[in-house]
């Protein structure tokens, strides 16, 4: 069988790694003021059985089966159950409920893995000549609903797995491009590229578990976008696999050029495609010298408002932080509950001398708000960053104290990930969604949101939590990543619905977007229409239908599905 390897099939990363909170003395009394759950009394689910779980027979046909194997190889074809489960659903609250609940409407029937470019022409030509549904896979890390079949497909649903093409092909070190196979997971791309002293930049915290094709696919956003950009920026050139014609292959290429005038830009069609016009099968990305100085500084604020004044003039001025991030209030009371316990000097400093430096200025120290701004360079340079920053900070009120947190945040960051299913054990749900707003409007969309969310806790009759994080600046605005948590009742998903609702219809309604940087899916798609409007949408609609008249590609993802393919 194919070496490929995947996730839980229940929930996120590997087996036998978890979240634990024994070290963590601030975390249960957090999470009883936040949700009202009480952990040392909580009762813990079992770990789901796979043999609990009801799928339906596959849709496969032997003889495409046969064909499929005839261009893959026996060993990288499977009608398996697991295989079929693991690559029906992403990792967002909605696929971990269902999941758990053996609530599976409808499975892929088939798993492939091509070897090459080659293979994966063939698979396309294939599935498209059966009339089968071609969904691609990368880590299947989305929180979209990015990778479901349309529940009511009657045809055979095919998931193209692009773990088997991982490479990083060649780096053109003039230039600073790297040509990646799309099935290159952010650790195995990262150390190819570190073997020569590169970088991609692009680390979103679903880094381990997610690749290049599939960030490429969702329009996805590293924590060090600041610096480096959005996965948009870095995807320079790109080559997709689309159906071949009678004279000639389905490679659509773009190559890697900095910038081009030459009508809408294809390239752009392609990023956040969600596999709905083919398979990309390799990227020219922008790559980077590794930099001789990476640093994480904190800073604290004495209020939210301060904190977003101050990360709106650090983008307004000279300095060119890699990250500028700055938590609310809650969110900050969220990061020091789940600091590990400290001892001896440490516990004093933070515990005791912090505190009292704080309450000195005159702060309410339920109001303070914890940010981390990363600099990288030469030693020359990050010294200048962040006496410019230093100097911003200080104009808003706040304070530095130095790179202690900041090295925290970086081990903590590919941990929090597994927060998700520890709560879900214990009978909480807990998700998030972000948006991105200029400036101007950035306060006004948190405010909503934050009434939005409350009066949806109250709806549903539960206490509930959300707290939020600036992150990813730009000239002229920024993105507001919310957190939201509450103790599922009789229905969590129906319950989920309502709170998660009401956030995405506050972001449209005050000026924000449905999504920054986790894609439309099915999750967000009932709001594009309020987001780019219904003429955008029928751009859209029309240039998938006329690529893909068949409905053969990911059908249904970012904008709903034609009405006869719905049950
Ligand atoms: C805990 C957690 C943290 C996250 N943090 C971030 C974050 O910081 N930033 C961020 O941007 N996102 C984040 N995400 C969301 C997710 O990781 C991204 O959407 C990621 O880009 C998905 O990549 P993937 O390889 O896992 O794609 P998949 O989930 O496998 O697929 C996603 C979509 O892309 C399509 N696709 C995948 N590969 C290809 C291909 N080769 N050709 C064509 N289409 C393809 C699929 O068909 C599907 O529609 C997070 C998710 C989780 C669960």
């Amino acid at each position: 069988m194919t070496d490929v390897e995947h996730m839980k099939w229940w929930g996120w990363g590997v087996d036998g790694v978890g979240f634990h909170h024994e070290d963590k003395p601030g975390f249960a009394p957090f999470v009883l003021n936040a949700v009202g759950l009480d952990l040392a009394t909580a009762e813990q689910a079992q770990q789901p059985a796979f043999d609990g779980l009801t799928l339906a027979d596959p849709v496969a046909p032997a003889a495409f089966v046969a064909a499929l194997a005839g261009i893959v190889g026996e060993d990288h074809v499977t009608t398996d159950a697991m295989e079929r489960v693991v690559h029906t659903y992403g990792k967002s609250l909605r696929d971990l409920v269902r999941i758990r609940s053996n609530r599976i409407a409808r499975a892929v029937d088939v798993v492939v893995y091509p070897a090459d470019e080659a293979e994966v022409q063939k698979v396309v030509d294939a599935a498209v000549a059966q009339d089968a549904v071609l969904i691609p896979f990368g880590g299947g890390s989305n929180i979209a609903g990015s990778l479901e079949p349309i529940p009511g497909e009657t045809r055979t649903v095919v998931s193209l797995d692009m773990g088997r093409m991982n490479r990083v092909l060649d780096i053109d070190t003039d230039s600073g491009l790297a040509r990646i196979e799309a099935g290159a997971l952010g650790p195995h791309l990262e150390a190819q590229l570190a073997a020569q002293g590169w970088t991609i930049g692009h680390f979103p915290d679903s880094f381990t578990h997610s690749t290049i094709g599939g960030w490429a696919a969702t329009r996805s956003s590293g924590m060090q976008s600041d610096k480096y950009g959005d996965i948009a920026q870095i995807v320079r050139g790109i080559r997709v696999v689309r159906p071949s014609h009678d004279d000639r292959d389905g490679v659509l290429v773009i190559p890697a050029i900095p910038s081009a005038s030459t009508g809408p830009s294809v390239r752009e069609m392609i990023v956040g495609s969600e596999g709905r016009l083919g398979v990309i099968t390799e990227i020219t990305a922008q790559v980077h010298r590794v930099a001789e100085l990476r640093e994480i500084q904190a800073y604290f604020f004495p209020n939210w408002e301060a904190g977003l004044a101050a990360m709106q003039a650090i983008s307004e001025s000279d300095a060119s932080p890699i990250i500028t991030r700055v938590s609310d209030s809650r969110e900050t009371g969220f990061s020091m509950a789940t600091s590990k316990e400290r001892h001896g000097m440490d516990a004093v400093l933070a515990e005791k001398v912090l505190p009292s430096i704080m309450r000195s200025k005159g702060w309410t120290l339920e109001d303070i708000c914890l940010s981390f701004i990363g600099f990288e360079g030469s030693a020359q340079h990050v010294a200048r960053q962040k006496k410019l920053v230093g100097a911003i900070v200080k104009k808003h009120g706040g304070m530095g104290v130095g790179t202690g947190p900041g090295v925290l945040y970086d081990q903590k960051k590919f941990d929090t990930p597994y927060l998700r299913d520890f709560l879900l054990d214990r009978g909480a749900a807990g998700d998030v969604s972000e948006t991105a707003a200029p400036w101007s409007k950035l306060l006004p969309v948190y405010n909503a949101v934050v009434a939005a969310a409350n009066a949806a806790y109250d709806e549903i009759g539960t206490k509930g939590w959300i707290m939020c994080h600036l992150s990813h600046s730009y000239h002229s605005g920024a993105c507001l990543y919310f957190t939201f948590a509450f103790v599922g009742g009789e229905d969590m998903l129906a319950e989920y619905d309502v709170v998660k609702s009401a956030i995405q219809q506050a972001f449209v309604d005050n000026g924000g977007t449905i999504s920054h940087h986790h894609g439309v899916g099915v999750e967000h798609s009932p709001w594009i229409e309020q987001d780019i409007s219904p003429e955008g949408v029928a751009v859209m609609r029309g240039l998938f239908s006329a690529v893909d008249p068949g409905e053969n590609f990911n059908p249904g993802k970012v904008v709903p599905a034609s009405r006869e393919r719905v049950s």
